[in-house]
């Protein structure tokens, strides 16, 4: 459901065309950011993200978790995976992104990069699964982390630092023109999580 209409009133598109995808910079600040990062590293139940990647099953070194209003489950890499009910601070993010992009979320994905070394390849938020075109919002914590865009037909391309108790959104037709990415690094040797709040339609 959206609560105002899609774009954000005082922000500008990162994208040049074909979709919309907006930095809110920090919505939380550094203590409490750290306070959630720590809760977080605790009371989520992480681990190895499986995929299937030319018919072999992958184990991934990035950790991940999803929850959700309901048992909902997922394929995604072709690996179907169950939502586990909301934690009491993942409602609490979940609140403040709602009031922040004026939009509701059913579900979320966690990602936990240990290290630069961890990253996540191209790719779009395109599953079946997913409400079409619907918003994607993303809410980062821990260490900063340089974040892509890459355009599906022409050689654009648009880069950002995703700063701790920051928030993106992935909007419109980005899903459907654009590809996004998470690239390794040596530089960064602490870690970084990543929530995406989503809907999951049936
Ligand atoms: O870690 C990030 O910032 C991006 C994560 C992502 O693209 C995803 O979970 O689909
Ligand atoms: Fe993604």
């Amino acid at each position: 459901m959206d609560l105002f209409e899609h774009t954000p009133l005082d922000l500008v598109n990162l994208l040049p065309f074909d979709g919309e995808v907006y930095y809110y910079g920090k919505v939380i600040d550094a203590a409490r950011a750290e306070h959630y990062f720590q809760r977080l590293m605790e009371g989520i139940a992480w681990k190895h993200d499986e995929a299937m990647i030319f018919g072999k099953k992958v184990v991934t070194k990035r950790k991940v978790a999803w929850y959700g209003d309901r048992p909902f489950s997922y394929t995604y890499s072709k690996i179907t995976k169950q939502a586990l009910p909301w934690t009491p601070e993942l409602l609490e993010l979940k609140a403040l992104v709602e009031q922040k992009t004026g939009t509701t979320y059913n579900s979320c994905l966690l990602n936990l990069y240990h290290t630069g070394e961890e990253g996540m390849a191209w790719h779009s938020d395109g599953e079946k699964d997913l409400k079409k075109h619907g918003t994607i919002a993303s809410l980062s914590l821990g260490t900063t982390r340089k974040f892509g865009f890459k355009h599906k037909q022409t050689i654009a391309t648009r880069w950002m630092q995703l700063e701790p108790g920051s928030l993106l959104t992935m909007q419109g037709t980005t899903q459907d023109h654009w590809l996004h990415r998470l690239p390794p690094t040596k530089k960064v040797l602490t870690p970084r999580i990543n929530l995406t709040f989503r809907t999951i339609v049936r």
